[in-house]
Formats: structure tokens, sequence, C-alpha cells
């Protein structure tokens, strides 16, 4: 089975072989394609959107099975900005399954800089004094001690995924 990833970034590539394994059946090819949204999504509503044109796109340049897109993003909830994530995956008939990880707030002084239009990625790397915290733990894993880390957090998004796709091919 080929599976078309709408990244390159290794927390997500890694989340995807790390749910579906790496047995000889399994084939993965990666893909820079746009999300066409902003680089910084700021609702559910976008990231989820970013989730699925990065499946589309990746699907339809790899010629696979399954298109995967995995989106990270924030959104306002009770005044407080929370980190979310979201995936997509679409099948060549078009069917298309999203899921959400888990989330949690950021601190304010994160807020500030997010709003002021800064991207995540850099932010976490100027707050952590790391390099690339965006490809390996995350802001997921600096505010949860490592507990859960990136690709732990997509592993979990990528199950929700495959799972729904296993229930609609028995179900249909
Ligand atoms: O190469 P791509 O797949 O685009 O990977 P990315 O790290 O840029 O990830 P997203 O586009 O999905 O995330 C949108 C923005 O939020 C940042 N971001 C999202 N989740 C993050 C996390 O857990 N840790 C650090 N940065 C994160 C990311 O760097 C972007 O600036
Ligand atoms: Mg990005």
């Amino acid at each position: 089975m080929k599976v078309c990833i709408g990244t390159n970034n290794m927390a997500k590539v890694n989340a995807v072989k790390n749910c579906l394994g790496n047995d000889k059946h399994m084939e993965y090819a990666m893909f820079n394609v746009s999300s066409g949204v902003s680089d910084q999504p700021f609702s559910d509503e976008e990231t989820i959107k970013g989730a699925i044109n990065r499946a589309k796109a990746a699907l339809l340049e790899g010629e696979g099975e399954i298109g995967i897109g995995l989106e990270g993003g924030v959104h306002h909830t009770n005044d407080i900005l929370f980190l979310n994530n979201w995936g997509a995956l679409v099948l060549k008939d078009g069917t298309t399954f999203i899921a959400s990880g888990a989330r949690i707030p950021l601190p304010k002084e994160i807020e500030t800089e997010l709003v002021a239009g800064k991207e995540l990625g850099p932010v976490m790397d100027e707050y952590a004094q790391k390099e690339n915290v965006r490809h390996n733990e995350g802001a997921i894993g600096i505010f949860t001690s490592g507990r859960i880390n990136r690709t732990s957090m997509f592993k979990h998004v990528v199950e929700l995924l495959i799972g729904q796709m296993e229930f609609h091919q028995i179900n249909k």
C-alpha cells in the first residue's frame, strides 16, 4: 500500500510510520505540498482545511492509495490559546476522514508572540533555547516535560484516521 504524506517534517512522517509499520507491503512517499492556509493557522477550521489540502495534494502527486495530511495550529477558547493539531486521510474516491490531536493551553508569553504575527516554530526554538523543536518534541513535548511529544501526539491522530478508514471499509 502506497501512503502519500503531505510533508517532510520528520516528527509527522515518523508518526505515520510508527502507526502503519514498516513491513514490505508498505511504501511511503513524502511531498512538500502547500497547506493552502496560513503558515500559522489560528482556528480549528483553518487547521482542518490545511490538513485536508495536504492530504489531497500528496495523494494527487504520489498517485498512491492513501493521502495523509497533518497540520498544526492554535485557537482561542475561553480566552485561552490552545495548541491544536489535525489530521486528514483521503482515499482515491475522495472519501475523507479527519481527527484532532490532544490540545493544551499555551503560556501567555507564547500567545503574545503568536498574536503579534510570529509562527510557533521559531517562537518555540527561542523559548526553549533549542533548534528545530517543530521537527522533534514540538511545543507539546516542551510543555508536557516530554511525556507526549509531537510524534506520539500525531501517531494518535493517525491511529484515529486509520481506525475510521477501517470502520468505513468494513461497514460500507
Ligand atoms: O513542514 P510542515 O509540515 O509545514 O511542518 P511545520 O512544523 O511547519 O508544522 P505545521 O505547518 O503543521 O504547523 C503550523 C505552524 O505551527 C508550528 N507548530 C505547530 N505545532 C508545533 C509544535 O508542536 N512545536 C513547534 N512548532 C509547532 C509550525 O512550526 C508552524 O509554524
Ligand atoms: Mg508549516
